[in-house]
């Protein structure tokens, strides 16, 4: 649906291998908003990938970093932003996605999200000898986290990218109408 405008910012959170960067480019493709990722917007400032981040500062230094840059983000207008997907642990950045925007939780299952991060190296957290544990782990930890700030839940399994921002899309049409 190209062209369609719709008011105010979009913010998705979730779980890695989700899908929030690449469906929240596509989604602010067919908005016409301006795509943001809190961690691309991270590696720009610092210049160096996310893994060096978490190597150099610990992963305590990561979320310093990221909570100043979700704090700078959701205040901004006509966005999707794509957050890490620990970003909903700290209740500051919690805070700051309720206030600043309409947040989406896309959700999949854990063996969706290991085959979607399997072959990626760029999340140190998924760096150990079994990381479908660790994503199940996570899983249980963040969920009621991501259902807390989220104004819509959609499940991403067995759907396309493109199947499901359509969707998205649809239901968000939905929500801002009876809303009005
Ligand atoms: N609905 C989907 N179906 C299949 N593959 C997907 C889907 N959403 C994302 N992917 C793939 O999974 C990988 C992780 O997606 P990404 O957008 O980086 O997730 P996140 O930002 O939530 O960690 C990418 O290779 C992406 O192409
Ligand atoms: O879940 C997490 O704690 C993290 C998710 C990553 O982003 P994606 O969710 O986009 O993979 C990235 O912020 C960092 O590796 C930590
Ligand atoms: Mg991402």
């Amino acid at each position: 649906m190209p062209g369609m405008k719709m008011p105010g910012n979009f913010f998705l959170v979730g779980l890695m291998g989700a899908g929030k960067t690449t469906v929240g480019r596509t989604l602010a493709r067919s908005t016409g908003k301006t795509f943001l990722d809190s961690d691309h917007e991270i590696e720009a400032r610092t210049g160096v990938r996310i893994p060096t981040i978490f190597e150099m500062e610990g992963e305590g230094g990561f979320r310093a970093r990221e909570c100043a840059v979700i704090s700078e983000l959701t205040a901004m207008q006509d966005i999707v932003l794509a957050t890490g997907g620990g970003a909903v642990l700290n209740p500051e950045n919690r805070a700051a996605l309720r206030r600043g925007g309409f947040v989406i939780y896309l959700r999949a299952s854990v063996d969706d999200l290991y085959q979607r991060t399997a072959h990626d190296k760029n999340r140190p957290l998924l760096q150990t000898a079994n990381p479908k544990a660790r994503l199940a782990e996570l899983f249980e930890a963040r969920d009621p986290l991501y259902r807390e700030v989220a104004d819509l839940v959609m499940d991403t399994s067995r759907q396309t990218v493109q199947h499901l921002t359509h969707q998205l899309i649809l239901q968000l049409e939905k929500t801002l109408h009876a809303h009005r």
